[in-house]
């Protein structure tokens, strides 16, 4: 049973007409004549009496008639009751992420939680995602976008968005001459630009851990956009996220390393646990995963 055909069934209690009722509702005489038959298959009994033009309710449609007619007006006002709950939905999330994220992933995220919800106010803080987990800790965001650490603090909450891949790269141009994109990369000598913390950092440690490779670190930068502005400048080889990469305004300057491979990292929304219940908070949980 579908509340739609129940509305087709009370339509036809009143016009007492097939065809009248199927262009009011806008489908063909024969799919309304299905529709009921099938709603009589259902009850196991004959709702209409069919003589010729004229249609008259059996006593099975008498006693459906208020039935449905109850059914029909709960479902709206139920449906109306919800929708206003969630229009009223009001105040403000601040929310922390990176501005990458806020060009990557937050607009799909924003698009749809202003649609369901208008009436919330979004605060946005960006800065180095290295921080995120920080800024939700200490109070400072509600939310945030983040990448999951090895060993997440038991007071939060996560819910993953996508998987964000980090690649190795080199400057197609270095003013200094010297190739970091020889066959051999002689990393001992070469200046390395890496994520000064956060899990970007951990992956990038793991993977010189994994090549025994002592770096030369040139610089260790807070926030992952700066990371391909400094390789693009020709300072050295540095590992940023893949997203962070392709929404470079400095993308065509450099070049990523095929050879080498860094493990991928979880991107989520994080909040406290002790807080996810609040009304905002799950409103936005909700709308990922
Ligand atoms: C971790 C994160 O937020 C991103 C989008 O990957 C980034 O900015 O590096």
């Amino acid at each position: 049973m579908d509340i739609k055909h129940l509305n087709y069934f009370l339509h036809l209690c009143d016009s007492r007409n097939f065809s009248k009722t199927a262009t009011a509702v806008h489908i063909s005489p024969s799919a309304l004549s299905r529709i009921i038959q099938r709603l009589e298959d259902e009850i196991g009994q004959a709702l209409f009496i069919r003589n010729n033009k004229a249609v008259t309710l059996t006593p099975a449609g008498e006693t459906l008639l208020p039935v449905a007619m109850q059914i029909v007006t709960e479902w709206q006002t139920i449906k109306t009751t919800l929708r206003d709950d969630a229009t009223l939905l009001k105040g403000k999330l601040t929310l922390f992420c990176s501005v990458t994220a806020s060009y990557s992933h937050l607009p799909d995220l924003l698009a749809r939680f202003r649609q369901q919800y208008p009436n919330i106010e979004i605060q946005l803080i960006t800065g180095d995602p290295a921080q995120a987990i920080e800024k939700v800790l200490d109070g400072s965001a509600d939310i945030a976008i983040a990448a999951k650490e090895d060993r997440m603090a038991t007071s939060l909450a996560f819910k993953p968005i996508d998987n964000v891949s980090l690649s190795v790269i080199a400057p197609k141009f270095n003013p200094t001459g010297t190739s970091f994109l020889g066959e051999q990369v002689d990393w001992a000598h070469t200046p390395l630009i890496l994520p000064e913390s956060g899990t970007a950092r951990t992956l990038a440690n793991q993977w010189l851990a994994a090549k025994h490779i002592r770096p030369n670190i040139y610089a260790q930068i807070s926030g992952h956009e700066a990371i391909v502005s400094m390789v693009a400048l020709g300072y050295g080889i540095g590992v940023a996220p893949d997203v962070v990469i392709d929404n470079s305004p400095v993308k065509e300057k450099v070049d990523r390393l095929k050879s080498e491979s860094i493990a991928a990292m979880e991107l989520g929304l994080c909040c406290l646990k002790n807080r996810a219940a609040e009304p905002l908070l799950k409103a936005m949980f909700e709308l990922v995963g």
